[in-house]
């Protein structure tokens, strides 16, 4: 067959840019084909903009704070427009990252179309034919919109609208507590709006329970108003939405945001056609992402899986290995983190206490330490939160941490899990002294306290003291 390239990776968002630029640098000849932005959700409609908003509301509310630490500020004055400016200006110093120039730098042939297959080797994009022995699908997933009565007559938000609103919402319901919606409605209320969150099931499911009751209170305190229900029906109500929940509430809002969820983006794309199977939600894959026709891989949110950015980037440099070096390369989701950048923050690597549980039943053990025997929390008077190590003997399975910036101490553990550190290293190593870090140590430490100052070793201290004083 004649090949027109070694590789073709549908998709410029985190994984289809990890994995073509992956084949580029290790010399294949590859084709890069993206319909939209370069830099897809992440980089546009998602982790930065969404960022950026937070780091604009986490400044209006410390202002908010008038004294605090014998500190006065002023009340804050937001300027939507300068709050959406400083979110454009995240994406547009990010996105030469992201460029098009960089990975035809690394050696792509960057296509700006939609990529269709139209054979188990071949794909057509803007009238050319393109074919290759491997094909990598990384489009994507798009709001999943619930089948609510009336929605689709109203006009709402999602992810890919939110964040180039002209005005600032007065009263934002967001449909959905999961971590767009957490996450958006603290930030918004920060920013002056008033905010509902209406959730039909737990409020951040795959979350430890614990780590989520204490960021629900922070948010209510703040003035994030919950109700818990399915919501029925939506209908237009004079400029905004009334939404109607189960049990007999009825919201009115000026802006409602869809947050629940999300659907592969496999439409259109020929999978059908070529017979390949799909999952729940997308294409289904093996360890190693190759779809089941074995040479076509799909990796990142467009298969069934976890769907966050770091996912799909290593989703993507493993099937760069794969291909360009024909090694077999598996995910291995033991170690895997995530962190909902809230205030509190919440982070998970591993398993949560209760999978742990389910799991491992009466072999696992749960250290628990919190922030406020942490002496730099205590000194920056920020001690809300604790950390979670679910063990399993000394070894550990998962760890939930909820703090200010708590997803900055999941590297070590994930180390502990995969078993690249031991907690043995991690709860004798030297922290540098006062950091937050300190509780990992003291958390890691814990699983040894009973062996360290168990009987056998005080025995023989008490021997060690006795030979002294007879000398
Ligand atoms: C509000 C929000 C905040 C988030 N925050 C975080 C966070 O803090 N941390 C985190 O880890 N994750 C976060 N996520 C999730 C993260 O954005 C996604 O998991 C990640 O961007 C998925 O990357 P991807 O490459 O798999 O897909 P995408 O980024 O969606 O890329 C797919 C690309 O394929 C293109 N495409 C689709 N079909 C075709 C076609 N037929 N031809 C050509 N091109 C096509 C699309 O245009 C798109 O650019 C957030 C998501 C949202 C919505
Ligand atoms: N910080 C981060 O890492 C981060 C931030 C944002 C998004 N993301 C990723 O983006 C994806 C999408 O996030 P998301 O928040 O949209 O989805 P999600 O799956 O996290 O949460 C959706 C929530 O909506 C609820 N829901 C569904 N239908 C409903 C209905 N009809 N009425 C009321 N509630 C309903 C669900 O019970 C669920 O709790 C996730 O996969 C997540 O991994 C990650």
């Amino acid at each position: 067959m004649d090949y027109s390239h070694d590789v073709i990776v549908i998709g410029g968002g985190a994984a289809g840019l990890t994995a073509a630029g992956g084949c580029a640098l290790f010399g294949l000849r590859v084709a890069l084909i993206e319909s939209g932005a370069m830099g897809g959700e992440c980089l546009n409609t998602g982790c930065v903009p969404s960022k950026a908003l937070i780091a604009a509301a986490a400044r209006a509310a410390e202002a908010r704070v008038e004294e605090r630490a014998g500190v006065t500020i002023a009340a804050p004055d937001i300027d939507w427009r300068g709050v959406r400016a400083f979110v454009r200006r995240a994406i547009a110093d990010i996105a030469p990252h992201d460029s098009q120039d960089r990975f035809e730098d690394m050696g792509c042939e960057v296509i700006r179309e939609h990529a269709r297959l139209t054979g188990p080797k071949t794909v057509e994009a803007g009238g050319r034919t393109l074919c290759a022995p491997r094909i990598v699908v990384a489009t994507g997933s798009e709001p999943a919109v619930p089948p609510v009565e009336g929605l689709a007559q109203v006009p709402y938000l999602t992810n890919e609208t939110l964040f180039d609103l002209d005005e600032r919402p007065e009263h934002l319901v967001i449909l959905g507590g999961g971590n767009v919606g957490m996450e958006m409605a603290q930030a918004f209320r920060r920013l002056g709006s008033d905010v509902t969150v209406i959730e039909a099931n737990a409020i951040m499911g795959r979350d430890d329970r614990d780590s989520v009751a204490v960021l629900v209170a922070a948010m209510k305190a703040e003035g994030v108003a919950f109700v818990q229900g399915k919501v029925n029906r939506v209908s237009r109500q004079g400029g905004g939405v009334s939404v109607e929940v189960g049990g007999g509430t009825t919201l009115l809002a000026r802006h409602l945001l869809v947050a629940t969820g999300r659907r592969a983006r496999t439409g259109g794309l020929g999978l059908e056609e070529l017979g390949i199977a799909m999952g729940d939600n997308g294409i289904a894959v093996d360890a190693r992402r190759r779809s089941s026709l074995k040479h076509i891989y799909a990796i990142g949110d467009c298969r069934d899986g976890p769907r966050l950015t770091h996912v799909s980037a290593y989703e993507g440099s493993n099937v760069a290995l794969e291909i360009a070096l024909g090694v077999p390369a598996r995910v291995d989701w033991r170690a895997l983190p995530w962190c909902t950048y809230t205030s509190p923050e919440v982070a998970q690597v591993g398993l949560t206490e209760s999978e742990a549980r389910k799991r491992y039943g009466d072999r696992v053990t749960v250290v628990r330490e919190p922030f406020d025997d942490n002496e730099r929390a205590i000194a920056e008077g920020r001690t809300r939160g604790h950390i979670k190590l679910m063990l399993k003997g000394k070894k550990v399975v998962g760890a939930s941490i909820c703090g200010e910036r708590a997803g900055e101490l999941l590297l070590p553990i994930g180390q502990l899990i995969t078993g690249k550190a031991s907690t043995f290293a991690l709860g004798s190593a030297v922290v540098a002294y006062p950091t937050r870090a300190e509780i990992l140590k003291a958390a890691a430490f814990s699983a040894w306290e009973p062996t360290v100052f168990g009987t056998c070793p005080r025995r023989w201290a008490g021997l060690v003291q006795k030979m002294r004083r007879a000398r």
